[in-house]
């Protein structure tokens, strides 16, 4: 197993089948802003709301080949084992494909995930307990409450900021070490004092 982070911005994603294990694939792929086409003769509700709010392009049919033409990552989330078989057969080889009910046939498989804005924790137990991935997200996000949004979001304008600084490698990591002190982690006010002596070291 070799896990990434992938930017899906924009990009193309099928979801074969519009049940509920469908919806919550839909939910994690809309999150990280990917183009959502959704085939399958039925849909659950929520499917139908976010077809209804233009959220996702629903086509209400069974899948056919020329339907993964363009799709970056696809995924086979139907209660017909065959029906996922095909999907992989015809997305081919070199594609991004889960699927769910046999997910060695796929090439990736979905984590837990816990997001607090930039920073995105990921928990797979490589198929032994999906509920375990879910109790060890819920506990990360107890260990890292909301103020990380924040946080994270004030040490990548920081990073940034210093990247693009002019001066010895040496300062730049004792300021990279040092906003890292755990007073920033839960102060606003704390981080834009940190800003504003940054922004005059670096104009
Ligand atoms: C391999 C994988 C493939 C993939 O889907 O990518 C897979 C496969 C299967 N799941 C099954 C069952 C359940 N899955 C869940 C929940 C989640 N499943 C997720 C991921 C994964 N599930 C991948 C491995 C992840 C890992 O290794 O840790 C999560 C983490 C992410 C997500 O789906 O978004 C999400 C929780 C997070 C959330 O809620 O946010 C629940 C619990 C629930 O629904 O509350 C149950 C019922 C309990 C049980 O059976 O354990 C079955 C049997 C189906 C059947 O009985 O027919 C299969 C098929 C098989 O194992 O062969
Ligand atoms: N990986 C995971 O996280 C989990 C996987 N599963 C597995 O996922 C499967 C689906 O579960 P649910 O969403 O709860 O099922 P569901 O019964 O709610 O939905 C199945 C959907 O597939 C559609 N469908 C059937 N044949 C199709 C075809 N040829 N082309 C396009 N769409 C088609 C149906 O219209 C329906 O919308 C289950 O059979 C189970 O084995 C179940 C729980 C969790």
């Amino acid at each position: 197993m070799y896990p990434i982070v992938l930017e899906l911005k924009g990009k193309q994603a099928v979801v074969v089948g519009g049940g509920t294990v469908a919806f919550r694939k839909i939910q994690g792929l809309l999150e990280a802003g990917a183009f959502v086409q959704v085939i399958s003769p039925e849909a659950t509700d929520e499917i139908k709301s976010l077809h209804a709010a233009n959220k996702v392009m629903w086509k209400q049919k069974k899948a056919e080949p020329v339907d993964y033409e363009g799709a970056f990552i696809i995924f086979a989330a139907t209660n017909d084992p065959a029906a996922n078989q095909e999907v992989v057969r015809y997305a081919g080889p070199s594609r991004l494909v889960n699927v769910v009910d046999q997910p060695t046939l796929g090439s990736f498989t979905v984590p837990a995930v816990a997001r607090r804005g930039r920073l995105v924790l990921s928990v797979s137990t490589g198929g032994a307990s999906p509920i375990l991935a879910k109790r060890i997200r819920n506990d990360l996000l107890a260990a890292y409450p909301e103020d990380y949004e924040a946080y994270t979001e004030f040490l990548f304008y920081c990073r940034e900021k210093l990247k693009k600084w002019k001066a010895s490698s040496d300062k730049k990591q004792k300021l990279l070490h040092e906003m890292l002190d755990e007073q920033y982690i839960r102060s606003g006010e704390k981080q834009q004092a940190f800003i504003d002596t940054l922004d005059q070291k670096v104009t």
